[in-house]
């Protein structure tokens, strides 16, 4: 390589660390590079957060991570109420809506949507086609397993192969089940973008562990070095 030759890689992560309940924890997230950091608004949740817990959270997180709000089939003046509070930059709808209902919530909030899709097979990725053009991305979560509460955070994986070289046609990202000692097979098997994580950076459920945010982080940081590069001459 010559002097004036730089090596720039070609795979970029991005890292939503969700359930986040203490200040302390976002600050982790944002220190270790995290693209996104999560709220669960359900109050089935272990990682359930009250509006009054959203107010007072507010001014003690980091600048830098994208805020997103995870809804379980909300109403509308009850999403709006947790925008306002945690000024939120995307909205995560992981029930059972419809393309019209994240069409509305789009357009009530003005904010872009991620629509939480469940899978275990194959044939299940095909239920993002309806969403295509209307979500600005697609999460592909595992399915909730029988009588689980939960939608979602059920630390429960799918085949992560199904989703390998389908060079989908919208931004998607990929959950369920990921850790830090899985998360570089996760990426490597579905060739993923995008990853988000909650009970797999718990030491319980619903409780965060600054040290598993970063070493998740850390793990993911490792396959980006590993898959670097393009040499780039600088003219
Ligand atoms: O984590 C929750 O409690 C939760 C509740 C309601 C809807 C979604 C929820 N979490 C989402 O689940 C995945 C993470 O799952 P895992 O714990 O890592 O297996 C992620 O998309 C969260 O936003």
């Amino acid at each position: 390589m010559s002097a004036n030759a730089i090596e720039v890689s070609l795979v970029s992560i991005d890292i939503k660390i969700c359930g986040i309940h203490e200040a302390e924890h976002a600050k982790a997230a944002a220190a270790h590079g995290a693209a996104y950091v999560g709220f669960i608004f359900f109050a089935k949740s272990p990682r359930n957060l009250t509006l009054m817990e959203a107010m007072r959270l507010a001014p003690n997180l980091p600048s830098g991570p994208k805020r997103v709000g995870v809804f379980v089939n909300a109403d509308i003046p009850f999403i709006k109420a947790r925008v306002e509070a945690l000024t939120l930059d995307m909205i995560q709808l992981h029930g059972s809506e419809k393309p019209a209902d994240v069409a509305l919530i789009k357009a009530e909030t003005g904010l872009p949507v991620i629509k939480a899709l469940a899978v275990s097979e194959e044939s299940d990725i095909q239920k993002a086609d309806t969403y295509s053009g209307i979500a600005d991305m697609i999460l592909f979560d595992a399915k909730p397993p029988k009588g689980a509460v939960l939608p979602g955070g059920n630390a429960v994986s799918f085949p992560w192969g199904i989703l390998k070289g389908k060079n989908l046609p919208y931004p998607w990202l990929m959950a369920g089940g990921l850790t830090p000692e899985n998360a570089a097979a996760a990426i490597a098997a579905s060739g993923a973008t995008a990853l988000d994580v909650s009970s797999g950076v718990e030491t319980e459920p619903g409780k965060k562990s600054s040290e598993l945010i970063k070493a998740f982080l850390t793990a993911v940081k490792g396959v980006k070095e590993s898959t670097k590069l393009k040499t780039v001459e600088i003219p």
